[in-house]
């Protein structure tokens, strides 16, 4: 019960997206994703079979651990029953829980987590976002490579506005996507510009 699949963990980096960008993190990034988006920046498009998965124990994972704030990422990391217990784990240590999460799964975490939804139905029908998700979740993170996406998810966007709402430009076509996303600001000037800062820090 208290092990769980890891892809990697790394500590003491900064949130590179959405509301907390800038935060002292550590990450935890589990392993494995059905959901296959094309331009996925971590290798799951494909399945990432070939991917790093070593099954780690709760007490391994939270004796890493150095940052105020830890992120739990992948993959998807709510395909894991293991989830809540994780989270409470950490939670136990003084620290505050992020998630990321495309939204399509769900497991009965605690409200004191963060959670960033990250929405992929439009790129991968197969995996719409669970309905309570849209309710529970604490922002809003668009990556955004044509720019129609703002119209495939408006009536969950007009009915949770009341959350941040973040634009993040697809980052492998970002000399096209980052001008896309500034002018979507100019016509939704209540969304935000995410940019995946890391990347330009060249921290993980
Ligand atoms: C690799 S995913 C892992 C968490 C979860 N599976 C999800 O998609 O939210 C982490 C974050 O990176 C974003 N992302 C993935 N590939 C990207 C890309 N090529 N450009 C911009 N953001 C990307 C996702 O939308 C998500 O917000
Ligand atoms: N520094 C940093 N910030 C991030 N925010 C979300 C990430 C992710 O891959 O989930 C990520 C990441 O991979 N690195
Ligand atoms: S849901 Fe997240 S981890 Fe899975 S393929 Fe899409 S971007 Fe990658
Ligand atoms: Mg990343």
């Amino acid at each position: 019960m208290f092990e769980i699949p890891v892809h990697e963990t790394f500590q003491c980096t900064i949130q590179g997206e959405g509301y907390w960008v800038g935060t002292p993190v550590d990450f935890i990034r589990l392993a494995g994703c059905p959901v296959g988006c094309p331009w996925c920046d971590t290798g799951y498009a494909d399945g990432g079979m070939n991917l790093p998965r070593q099954v780690r124990s709760f007490d391994s994972l939270i004796a890493e651990l150095r940052s105020p704030r830890v992120v739990i990422s992948g993959g998807e990391p709510f395909i894991y029953s293991q989830l809540p217990a994780l989270i409470k784990t950490i939670e136990t240590t003084g620290r505050t829980v992020s998630i990321e999460t495309s939204g399509c799964f769900w497991q009965d975490i605690p409200n004191s987590a963060w959670i960033t939804l990250s929405p992929k139905h439009h790129v991968s029908p197969k995996y719409p976002v669970v309905p309570l998700m849209w309710k529970r979740a604490n922002e809003i993170k668009l990556v955004i490579e044509t720019g129609t996406e703002l119209e495939f998810y408006a009536e969950y966007l007009e009915l949770y506005h009341q959350i941040p709402v973040f634009l993040q430009p697809e980052w492998t076509q970002r000399d096209r996507t980052f001008p896309l996303v500034l002018d979507l600001l100019k016509q939704f000037p209540h969304y935000r510009l995410s940019v995946q800062v890391h990347k330009w820090l060249n921290v993980p």
